[in-house]
């Protein structure tokens, strides 16, 4: 049975080889781009991986526009940036694949070497401290390589395009009380700089998109447990 990967990619042309080279068996990645100026989209094609142009900017239309596309059952989405292995996309979708999960988050566990630049880290555990008291979870991380079914997720109804998508997608899974699990996955070193955390503003950015979020449940549900 076939995996959809969804893989936003802005200016990944130095990663995407190594990325497409280590898709596990079974896994079609389909790399979302909106507007690379370094030829990633040819790149990715050329490579074999199917490649969506969404013409809307941001990080969330990006992953939307991938799940929009994606056909198989069960679908992942992860960074494209070779900040995360694809050999551990079995790992993260073995949950979801067994049943014993309807959502599975990567925690990111920093492999030797690897630059993980400190207001990321923290911007990255404030974030989920905030997640955790909202949903009275345990999750560590806000997972850039997660795993959950297609057509439940297109049913979780995720408004925000901009960065807050994958903190929204973990607060109406809490919402609709769907299992939410972790399990570690490795953060390498980066090609070049993260787009949406590499800075402070970025950080800061990011950080805003999520409250934004946040506030936009507080306002419509509640998420508490
Ligand atoms: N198509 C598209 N892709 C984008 C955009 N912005 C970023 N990307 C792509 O999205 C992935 C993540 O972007 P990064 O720039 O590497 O994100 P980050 O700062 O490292 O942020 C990380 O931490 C977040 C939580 O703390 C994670 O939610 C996120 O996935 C990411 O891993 C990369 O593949 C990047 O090319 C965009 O506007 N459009």
């Amino acid at each position: 049975m076939r995996i959809d990967v969804v893989l936003p990619c802005l200016n990944e042309a130095a990663a995407l080889p190594w990325v497409l080279g280590r898709m596990p068996h079974g896994f079609r990645a389909i790399v979302v781009d909106n507007g690379s100026a370094d030829g990633s989209a040819k790149i990715a094609a050329e490579l074999g991986a199917t490649v969506v142009s969404e013409p809307r900017t941001g990080f969330g239309a990006a992953c939307h526009a991938g799940l929009t596309a994606a056909t198989s059952d069960v679908v992942c989405f992860m960074d494209a940036d070779a900040s995360l292995d694809p050999e551990q996309l079995p790992r993260v979708s073995g949950p979801v694949m067994a049943g014993e999960a309807d959502l599975v988050l990567g925690r990111r566990v920093r492999a030797p070497g690897a630059s993980w630049p400190a207001h990321a880290r923290l911007g990255n555990a404030v974030l989920a401290r905030r997640l955790r008291r909202r949903t009275g979870s345990r999750l560590r991380d806000l997972g850039p390589m997660r795993a959950s079914r297609r057509v439940a997720l297109l049913r979780l109804g995720i408004v925000d395009r901009r960065f807050g998508y994958p903190l929204e997608m973990v607060l109406r899974a809490a919402t609709a009380r769907w299992r939410i699990a972790e399990v570690d996955v490795d953060y390498l070193p980066r090609n070049g700089r993260s787009k949406v955390t590499g800075t402070v503003r970025g950080t800061l950015r990011a950080v805003h998109d999520m409250r934004r979020v946040m506030a936009r449940q507080d306002g419509t549900q509640d998420v508490s447990t």
